[in-house]
């Protein structure tokens, strides 16, 4: 009797995990009208907030693009890169790809008491970043799409997991790119869309020196150029110095970054093996042509990048400030 007893509740357990993971697992789709009815004015408000930014420096539209791109490489969209260091904890901000170089903290800051005001409580960091990275594009001239919603934000980060390889550097090898897209469940096609995104912002000369000097597949004039704001030497001296990373429109989201490509002008090396000789070629060439094709495979893309790994349902917390856990 004891031990049937014993499998029966066995049985019910099991059911009721069962039951419970299926629960979680509908309520882990994101979806774009998670807060219509919560926070109605999110995406106006999210939207002003990105534009006065804009304004202010136009630069900061591509900062925000790459802080979506480095949260969601790590640990999933879920704001895990806007935890500040604490006495207990070090968060992802000073791992080698984001240390001097990531930004737009402040500005979700800003957003973020914005959004409180007008929904206490409700809307995560994680979402408010993935809207944000949509209106910069947007703002700065390339398309617009609707915003998958409803993730939640990380109570860690990961210092070791940002530092760990997960996101690529700028040294990266073709086969090296498409083996870290690949790790998060996107394609090569994904990847070459996504790098489109290097059509804004700027890049430390650190990055790009080894390219400018040693490299044989770039444009003579253009390597010049760079290496008179870049000079060759292991001491330092210039390291932060900037340089756009498409040399024609750094604050107009269009498809001058691949035509610069096949010009042999991509700043990193991990543009330029883009279009190298290899698989992507064709790619970059049609991308380079077809504004149309370039911009529905970037939607598409973020739009996946955005799907992974989100914390949902009640896994997480809605943080009251993106800085730090409740
Ligand atoms: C394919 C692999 C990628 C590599 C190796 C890479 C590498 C880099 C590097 C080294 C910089 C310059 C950082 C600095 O010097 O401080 C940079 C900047 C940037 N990256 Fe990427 N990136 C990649 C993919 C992406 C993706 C997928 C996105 C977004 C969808 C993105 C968006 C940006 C933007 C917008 C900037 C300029 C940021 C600013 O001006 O503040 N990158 N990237
Ligand atoms: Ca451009």
């Amino acid at each position: 009797m004891a031990s049937s007893s014993y499998y029966s509740s066995t049985i019910v357990s099991v059911v009721l995990v069962i039951m419970v993971s299926m629960l979680s697992f509908a309520s882990a789709k994101l979806s774009t009208d998670f807060y219509s009815k919560s926070c109605p004015k999110l995406f106006s408000t999210i939207r002003s907030g990105v534009q006065s930014a804009v304004s202010k420096e136009k630069r900061m539209g591509a900062s925000l693009v790459r802080l979506f791109f480095h949260d969601c490489f790590i640990q999933g969209c879920d704001g895990s890169i806007l935890l500040d260091d604490t006495s207990s904890f070090t968060g992802e901000q000073t791992a080698a790809p984001n240390k001097n170089s990531i930004r737009g903290f402040g500005v979700i800051d800003d957003i973020k008491s914005k959004v409180e005001r007008v929904c206490p409580g409700v809307v995560s960091c994680a979402d408010i970043v993935a809207i944000a990275a949509r209106d910069s594009v947007a703002i700065l001239g390339g398309p617009s799409w609707d915003v998958k919603v409803g993730r939640r934000d990380s109570k860690t980060a990961s210092f070791s997991g940002a530092n760990s390889g997960r996101l690529p550097g700028p040294t990266s090898t073709l086969a090296n790119l498409v083996n870290r897209f690949h790790a998060v469940g996107l394609s090569t096609r994904d990847m070459v869309a996504l790098s489109g995104a290097h059509t804004i912002g700027q890049a430390r000369c650190t990055t790009f020196r080894p390219r400018i000097y040693n490299e044989t597949n770039i444009d003579t004039s253009f390597a010049k150029a760079r290496q008179s704001r870049c000079p060759f030497t292991t001491n330092g001296r210039g390291d932060n110095n900037l340089a756009p990373l498409d040399l024609q429109t750094p604050t107009n989201f269009d498809t001058k970054y691949f035509q610069n490509l096949i010009k042999k002008k991509g700043l990193l090396h991990s543009d330029q093996v883009l279009y190298n000789g290899g698989s992507t070629d064709s790619l970059v060439q049609t991308y380079s042509k077809n504004p149309k094709t370039f911009y529905s495979d970037f939607v598409k893309a973020m739009i996946k990048m955005g799907d992974i790994n989100p914390l949902t349902g009640s896994q997480g917390e809605i943080r009251k400030k993106c800085g730090r856990v409740n």
